[in-house]
């Protein structure tokens, strides 16, 4: 249930959907943005009992969960906010899930500068990295290091098609790093001047396999042709723990207008059939489904590498060769997980 009758505050829907269009984005970040839509939820909550109060809540994290399905920081972050919503009356039940989202808040920017600490020991001076998208982990590693002394070079990679490189681009140039931004089909060409590959997660499953943005595997899977180190940077929030049970991380599949025009989709229809191409497309979600013009544009923003092509996952919990990640996992995790927002 959503809207009005649920007791979901504006700001939720708001945060729901600034997620959703990716005003709010990457793995971190998201998950930041769900904890404080969550603090919201409880601070404004006009419920009138303790089970209307909770019953809320769960409708805000519903809300929050439906935006966008890979980056697993976002149910880990809604799961540990609502476990903290603890107490007998409405005033409790607000108080305790504020102060838990506070503590998860606090805890994620921590678990960032730890992670880069740890990070930017693998990087020496002189070395240059080769990123993919805009991690704030994977940026991390490198601020550590430049406040280390060390002196690095980026090529950074635009990532296609919403260019997010231009974000680590930017970051970089503002830490005086300099910076050689690459097409992504370059990348290949640009390994033999990369000390390392230098990239963040969305999740990491529990056999050490990487979901991250879009074209991570294939430089991943280059830098090993060419013996250049693959290092990723994923605080434990990262971790998925539904894949200890064989849960597949799901892949979102995002619009075709991030990657084509309908100026360009007519041109592309009226060279193919010297016809005017026919209104075959319904957008009515994220997907658009095009069935009558004969061209499909499949846009995936995730897919998964490997472990065999990570060289280690580091962690605010120390560095790790990807196939050792699950018992970090079991740890952290223990059994497998339930959604409290579900039922
Ligand atoms: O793939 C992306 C972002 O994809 P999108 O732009 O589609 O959200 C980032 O590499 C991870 O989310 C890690 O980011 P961080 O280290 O900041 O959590």
């Amino acid at each position: 249930m959503d809207g009005p009758e649920s007791g979901v505050v504006p700001a939720v829907e708001s945060t729901a959907d600034d997620i959703t269009a990716m005003r709010i984005r990457g793995a971190a970040a998201i998950a930041d943005a769900a904890a404080t839509a969550l603090a919201t939820q409880a601070e404004r909550s006009t419920a009138d009992s303790p089970a209307a109060f909770e019953q809320e809540l769960r409708a805000a994290a519903a809300t929050l969960y439906e935006t966008r399905p890979t980056a697993v920081s976002l149910p880990n972050a809604l799961r540990y906010v609502l476990r903290g919503m603890d107490g007998d009356t409405v005033a409790a039940l607000r108080s305790s899930t504020i102060a838990r989202a506070e503590r998860f808040k606090r805890d994620l920017a921590q678990a960032q500068d730890r992670l880069g600490e740890i990070g930017s020991h693998r990087l020496q001076d002189g070395d240059t990295v080769m990123t993919h998208c805009h991690s704030t982990d994977a940026l991390a590693c490198v601020e550590a290091a430049l406040e280390a002394g060390k002196d690095l070079e980026a090529i950074v990679k635009e990532t296609r098609p919403r260019k997010q490189g231009h974000i680590t681009a930017r970051q970089l140039r503002e830490w005086d790093v300099p910076v050689t931004l690459i097409a992504d089909n370059a990348a290949r060409r640009y390994l033999d001047r990369t000390d390392h590959v230098l990239v963040g997660a969305d999740s990491i499953a529990a056999d050490g396999s990487v979901i991250n943005k879009i074209g991570t595997s294939g430089v991943a899977v280059n830098a090993r042709e060419r013996g250049v180190p693959v290092m990723v940077a994923a605080q434990t929030i990262k971790l998925h723990p539904d894949t200890m049970t064989g849960h597949t991380v799901e892949i979102e599949m995002r619009s075709e207008s991030e990657l084509l025009s309908d100026e360009e989709r007519a041109a592309i229809i009226d060279d193919a059939t010297g016809e005017v191409a026919e209104a075959g497309a319904t957008e009515d979600s994220n997907q658009t489904q095009v069935t009558d013009s004969g061209l499909t544009v499949e846009n995936p923003a995730f897919d998964v590498t490997p472990p065999r092509y990570v060289d280690a996952i580091v962690t605010e919990r120390g560095q790790f060769p990807p196939e050792s990640i699950v018992t970090l996992m079991r740890e952290l995790f223990g059994e497998p997980t339930d959604d409290p927002w579900d039922g």
